[in-house]
């Protein structure tokens, strides 16, 4: 399931299960003559039957629908201007589902920010109107519910959120996968096309990487690629984006980048990496296939394609080695 469906079917059952509650108040109300709690619950009744049809309308939107906080404020203030202007004690119980529905349904520092702004009058209603035994008793309930909502909500968006990045990191490196990589160069094609800035990329490969797996396996391949991708983090600047495929190559794209820019940091990676020792290998050294977007290159396939010829050409040339492979241009 979607995050985006499961936001739908929580919002939606969240609302439905307040409307039938509400709604219930309302009649119970209406049954024993308290003619003014009856006019709110069933405005409130009202709201989040509203809030159903929203979601269902914006059911594609969920992530970011600003009509569920019109909405929620609307109930919140609803039940402030209630506690204050109706002789009703029991009314202060109404903040419970109210608070959870906050919870539920907004993003949680809206939904604890109207949450809090809901108990802080509250609180200090109860305080002045109850007696100490119960305002000392229900002030910490609600409190106790609210940190416990939001801890859940809390949890759940970080779950959320690593499955995200999860679904665009490679597991050994913590690099982006090759997954991200089409859906990232792409939206850098049409920026440098949109604003006409150069961009380049590298594809990386390390070199007599089968050799290096035959002599220290594949465990001794994957600390050596970990450790090279950890350098690379390092070499790269701010805006430049790298990502590990196929076991033993990476790729890099790094927009605003010129054709003498990416020589130039294509060398410095390649020597800096024949410099050093590394885990397992010792010394260790790489080939890069560097390419540099032409004006006819609208797809990722031809960068792909060219960068990766490049390597080979590089390979072909030598362990330790850079190619250069200029884009293609087309004339208007
Ligand atoms: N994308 C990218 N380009 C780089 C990087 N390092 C160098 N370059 C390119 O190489 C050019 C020359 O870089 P340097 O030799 O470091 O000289 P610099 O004047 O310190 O470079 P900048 O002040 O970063 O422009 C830069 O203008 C960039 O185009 C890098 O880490 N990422």
């Amino acid at each position: 399931m979607t995050e985006t469906r499961l936001r739908t079917w929580t919002h939606s059952a969240a609302y439905g299960l307040a409307t039938l509650f509400i709604a219930a108040l309302a009649l119970q109300n209406l049954r024993y003559g308290f003619y003014q709690l009856f006019y709110l619950a069933s405005g409130m009744a009202a709201l989040t039957f509203a809030g159903n049809i929203y979601t269902f309308i914006c059911r594609r939107h969920q992530l970011s629908a600003p009509g569920h906080l019109i909405i929620l404020t609307g109930l919140n203030s609803g039940l402030i201007a209630a506690m204050f202007t109706l002789d009703s004690p029991g009314i202060t119980h109404w903040i419970m589902p109210l608070l959870v529905l906050n919870l539920l349904i907004l993003p949680l520092r809206q939904g604890v920010a109207l949450s809090l702004l809901l108990l802080l009058p509250a609180s200090a209603l109860i305080i002045s109107e109850q007696p100490y035994a119960h305002a000392t008793i229900i002030i910490p309930g609600l409190l106790l519910l609210l940190a416990a909502a939001s801890l859940y909500a809390w949890h759940y968006d970080n779950m959320a959120q690593s499955a995200e990045d999860l679904a665009i990191t490679d597991p050994v490196t913590g690099a982006h996968n090759a997954r991200f990589l089409d859906e990232t160069l792409q939206k850098e094609i049409s920026r440098a096309i949109a604003t006409g800035h150069p961009l380049a990329v590298i594809n990386i490969g390390i070199d007599y990487a089968d050799q290096a797996i035959d002599l220290h396996g594949k465990a001794g391949l994957q600390t050596l690629f970990r450790s090279i991708t950890e350098h690379l983090f390092g070499v790269i600047r701010a805006g430049d984006t790298l990502y590990t495929i196929n076991d033993s190559e990476f790729f890099l794209i790094l927009p605003f980048t010129p054709e003498e820019g990416v020589r130039v940091i294509a060398e410095r990676i390649r020597r800096t990496i024949s410099e050093q020792n590394w885990p397992v290998t010792g010394k260790t050294t790489v080939s890069l296939g560097c390419t540099s977007r032409g004006s006819g290159d609208t797809r990722t396939d031809n960068l792909r394609k060219r960068a990766h010829k490049a390597l080979e050409d590089a390979q072909r040339k030598g362990a330790d080695s850079v190619w250069f492979s200029p884009g293609e241009s087309i004339s208007a």
